[in-house]
C-alpha cells in the first residue's frame, strides 16, 4: 500500500521508534513532517500530485505543510489513537511521529499512554533561537526522563546557510537542555522546505560535519517494549456488540494470554480472557503484548469501567488514596494546597486534593526551595488525597501508568509523574491508630475475621448466621452479621441479581467485613454468592482472616422450605434469575467447612459452626500454647 501505510499496532510496537515533534508552532513542523515523508520514500506519488493541485489551487508554491491537512482528515481513527501521529519508513525502521500542535496538548499527548515517546524531535527556528515554548517542551522531557533528545536548528536558508548562527543557537539550546538533565545527540541544521539535510547530507552546509535527520534519528535506539513487565492494560472502553461486552485497551506493559485471570484495579474484580479481539481482526489471537491496542471478552463478562487497570493477581499495581507527584505546572493561575482537581492515569480520572507542597524546584538553577504555591512553568513535589483507592505505579517501575495530567475543569493544567504512595491505603492508620491487631487481640480474647455463609436461598444461612453471633456474644466476643437481604436495602440498594451486580454486592460486603475484622470483630456474612468468582473476589479482599463455609442443602429441600415464598414466586416467573431456578449456583469446591442443614437438625448445625469459628479464631497460638483460656 502506498501513502501512509496503517500498521497494525503489534507490528508498529514491535519495529517502531516513537518520536515526538516539539517546538514552536511556526518554526516549520508541518513542513518538516512534509519533507519526511516525502523524502523518505514514504509517500506515493499520487500524494505529491495531490499536494502540487491543493497548492496550486490555493495560488501558493507547493506547500509541504498541506500534506499535514490531507492527511488529517484520513487519519487512522484506531480505537486508541488519540493523538496526531504520522508514520514513515527508512531502510533501518519504521517511525511514528507524534505531533501536537501546542503545549498543553504535548504535555497531555506526552502523558498519555498512546503517546510514550522513545525519543523528541526539538524543532527550533534558527533566527529566533530557543524561545520560551521550546524550553517549556524542554523541561516536560526531562520531567517525563525522555533523554534521546534530537535537536533540529530549520530555517538555515533564511540565515544564509550561516555556520556562526548555528553554532550560537546550538549553544543556547545545548546550555538549556543541559540544564534539565538532556544532553542532546546531535544539533542538525536543516532547511526542511528545500529538503536539505533531511535524508542526505547538504552540500549547502558543507561546514556541517555531522549526520542528517534520518541519520541522526537511526542512531537512536527504541526502548525494548516491556513485554517482560507486569500487566498493565487500562481500560480505554468497553464495546458491546450482540450480547457480547468487548474490554478494549492499549496493554502498557507485559503480555496477556486467553485463559489467564485477570484483575481489575482498583476494583479488584476479576475475571478469565476468554478470548482476544483484534482490531483489525486478527483471527483466533491467544496472546497481545506491551504495545498492542486489543479487545478482550472475559468469562464471566463482568461489568468493567473505563479507567480500571487489567492486571494479574499476582503483580497488580499498588493501591492508595495518598500519593506523592512530581509536577509540572502550566496554568497562569498559581497551584496552592486544597486545590481540588482530577488526576488523569492513563484512563482513570480520580478527584484529588493538593495536601501539600513538598518543594519547587528552581528552573533556572534546579535548586530546591520550600514553597506556598507553585507558579506557572515550575516543577514540583507535592502530595495529593484521592477520595477512593487511586491504582497506580512509580514512575520509575512503569513510566506507561506511572505518569498523568492534572485537569481543572475541561483543562490540561499539569503534568505530573508518581513518584509514590505517601501511606499504604490498605495500612491506613499507622500514625493515627494507636491500636493495632495484636492490642485488639489480647483485648478481645480473638483475632477479627471474616465467617463467610454461602449457599441457596433457604439453605439456612441467616438462621446459622443470627445464632452463632448469639453464641458468640454470649462467650463475650466481638462479632456482627452482616446479611445480604440486609445489605441490599442500603449498601447494596442500587444493585440487581445479575452476576456482576452479585459479584459487587459481594465485593462491598466483602469490604466491610474486612473493615470488621481489621476492627477485631467476627464479621459473620451470609451471603448467597452462588459463583466460585464471587467468592474467590471476596476471599482476596478479605485476605488471612476468610472462612469459607458452605450452608448445603438440596434445592428441593430449600425449595420445601420456602422461608419467604420466593421459590414460588421464581416458578411462576414473576422473580427472575433466581438462584437455582434460573440463576446458577456453583458449590464450592474446598470449602473451609460444610454444613449440611438437609440432614444435620438446627442445633447440632450452630454447635458445628461454633467450634469451627473459636478454633479459627480464639487467642493467638501463643496464648492457647500458653493454656489461657481461649474463651474469656
Ligand atoms: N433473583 C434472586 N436470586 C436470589 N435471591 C434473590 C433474588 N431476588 C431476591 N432475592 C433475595 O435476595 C437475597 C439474596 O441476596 P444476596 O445478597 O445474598 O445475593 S448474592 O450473594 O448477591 O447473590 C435472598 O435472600 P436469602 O433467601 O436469605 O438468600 C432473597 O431474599
Ligand atoms: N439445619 C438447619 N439449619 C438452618 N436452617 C434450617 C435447618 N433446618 C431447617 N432450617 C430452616 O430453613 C430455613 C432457612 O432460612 P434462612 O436461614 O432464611 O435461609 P437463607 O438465609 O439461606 O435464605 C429456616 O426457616 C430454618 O428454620
Amino acid at each position: 500500500m502506498e501513502g501512509i501505510v496503517a500498521l497494525h499496532p503489534a507490528l508498529a510496537a514491535a519495529r517502531t521508534l516513537r518520536v515526538v515533534i516539539a517546538g514552536h508552532v511556526d518554526h516549520g513542523k508541518s513542513t518538516l513532517i512534509g519533507r519526511l515523508l516525502h523524502d523518505t520514500g514514504t509517500l506515493g506519488p499520487e500524494r505529491v500530485t495531490a499536494v502540487e493541485a491543493m497548492s496550486k489551487k490555493r495560488g501558493m508554491p507547493f506547500e509541504w505543510s498541506f500534506l499535514i491537512d490531507a492527511l488529517q482528515s484520513e487519519r487512522d481513527q484506531g480505537i486508541t489513537i488519540d493523538t496526531a501521529e504520522v508514520q514513515f519508513r527508512t531502510p533501518r525502521r519504521r517511525y511514528v511521529l507524534i505531533d501536537a500542535p501546542g503545549h498543553a496538548e504535548f504535555l497531555k499527548n506526552m502523558v498519555s499512554g498512546a503517546a510514550g515517546a522513545d525519543a523528541a524531535l526539538l524543532l527550533v527556528d534558527a533566527r529566533e533561537g530557543t524561545l520560551e515554548q521550546s524550553r517549556r517542551h524542554a523541561l516536560i522531557l526531562g520531567l517525563l526522563g525522555i533523554t534521546q533528545v534530537v535537536v533540529a536548528i530549520n530555517k538555515m536558508d533564511l540565515v544564509e546557510y550561516d555556520q556562526a548562527r548555528y553554532q550560537a543557537v546550538t549553544d543556547e539550546i545545548s546550555a538549556y537542555l543541559n540544564s534539565v538533565g538532556i544532553t542532546p545527540w546531535v544539533v542538525v541544521p536543516l532547511a526542511a522546505r528545500h529538503g536539505e539535510n533531511i535524508v542526505t547530507r547538504s552540500a549547502l552546509m558543507p561546514w556541517y560535519e555531522g549526520p542528517s535527520l534520518v541519520e541522526a534519528l537511526d542512531g537512536l535506539e527504541a526502548a525494548p517494549a516491556p513485554t517482560d513487565r507486569p500487566l498493565r492494560l487500562p481500560v480505554q472502553d468497553v464495546y458491546k456488540f450482540d450480547d457480547r461486552r468487548i474490554v478494549a485497551g492499549r496493554i502498557e506493559s507485559g503480555t496477556l494470554k486467553v485463559g489467564q485471570t485477570l484483575r481489575f484495579a482498583p476494583s479488584g474484580k476479576v475475571a478469565r480472557i476468554a478470548t482476544i479481539e483484534n482490531w483489525p481482526a486478527a483471527a483466533d489471537q491467544t496472546i497481545a503484548k506491551a504495545g498492542e491496542a486489543v479487545g478482550l471478552t472475559l468469562d464471566p463478562p463482568i461489568f468493567v469501567e473505563r479507567g480500571q487497570i487489567a492486571t494479574l493477581a499476582e503483580a497488580a499495581p499498588p493501591t492508595a488514596t495518598r500519593i506523592k507527584l512530581r509536577l509540572f505546572w502550566l496554568a497562569r493561575e498559581p497551584l496552592r494546597p486544597g486545590a481540588r482537581l482530577t488526576l488523569r492515569l492513563a484512563t482513570a480520572e480520580h478527584t484529588v486534593t493538593v495536601e501539600r507542597i513538598d518543594h519547587v524546584v528552581e528552573v533556572h538553577t534546579l535548586e530546591t526551595r520550600t514553597a506556598e504555591l507553585v507558579r506557572r512553568n515550575e516543577t514540583a513535589e507535592i502530595e495529593v488525597v484521592g477520595r477512593t483507592a487511586i491504582a497506580f505505579d512509580r514512575h520509575a517501575d512503569l513510566p506507561g501508568t506511572g505518569r498523568g495530567v492534572l485537569i481543572d475543569g475541561y483543562d490540561v493544567v499539569g503534568g505530573v509523574t508518581i513518584l509514590d504512595a505517601t501511606v499504604d491505603s490498605r495500612l491506613l492508620f499507622p500514625t493515627e491508630r494507636r491500636v493495632d491487631a495484636q492490642a485488639r487481640r489480647l483485648a478481645n480474647g480473638h483475632s477479627g475475621g471474616v465467617v463467610w455463609l454461602t449457599g441457596l436461598s433457604g439453605s439456612g444461612k441467616s438462621t446459622l448466621a443470627t445464632a452463632l453471633e448469639l453464641r458468640l456474644f454470649a462467650r463475650g466476643w466481638q462479632t456482627t452479621v452482616l446479611d445480604g437481604d440486609s445489605l441490599r436495602t442500603g449498601l447494596g440498594r442500587d444493585l440487581g441479581f445479575s452476576t456482576e451486580d452479585r459479584a459487587e454486592n459481594v465485593r462491598r460486603a466483602a469490604e466491610v467485613a474486612r473493615l470488621f475484622a481489621e476492627a477485631g470483630l467476627i464479621a459473620i456474612v451470609a451471603l448467597i454468592s452462588p459463583e466460585r468468582w464471587h467468592r474467590a473476589l471476596a476471599g482476596d479482599v478479605v485476605g488471612d482472616g476468610f472462612r469459607e463455609i458452605f450452608v448445603k442443602a438440596d434445592l428441593a429441600i430449600c425449595e420445601q422450605r420456602d422461608p419467604k415464598g420466593l421459590y414460588a414466586k421464581a416458578r411462576r416467573g414473576e422473580i427472575q434469575s433466581f438462584t437455582g431456578v434460573s440463576a446458577p449456583y456453583e458449590a464450592p469446591e474446598t470449602p473451609d467447612l460444610a454444613i449440611d442443614t438437609g440432614t444435620m437438625p438446627i442445633d447440632a448445625a450452630i454447635d458445628l459452626l461454633e467450634s469451627f469459628t473459636i478454633t479459627s479464631f480464639a487467642g493467638s497460638a501463643k496464648r492457647v500454647a500458653e493454656g489461657v483460656d481461649p474463651s474469656i
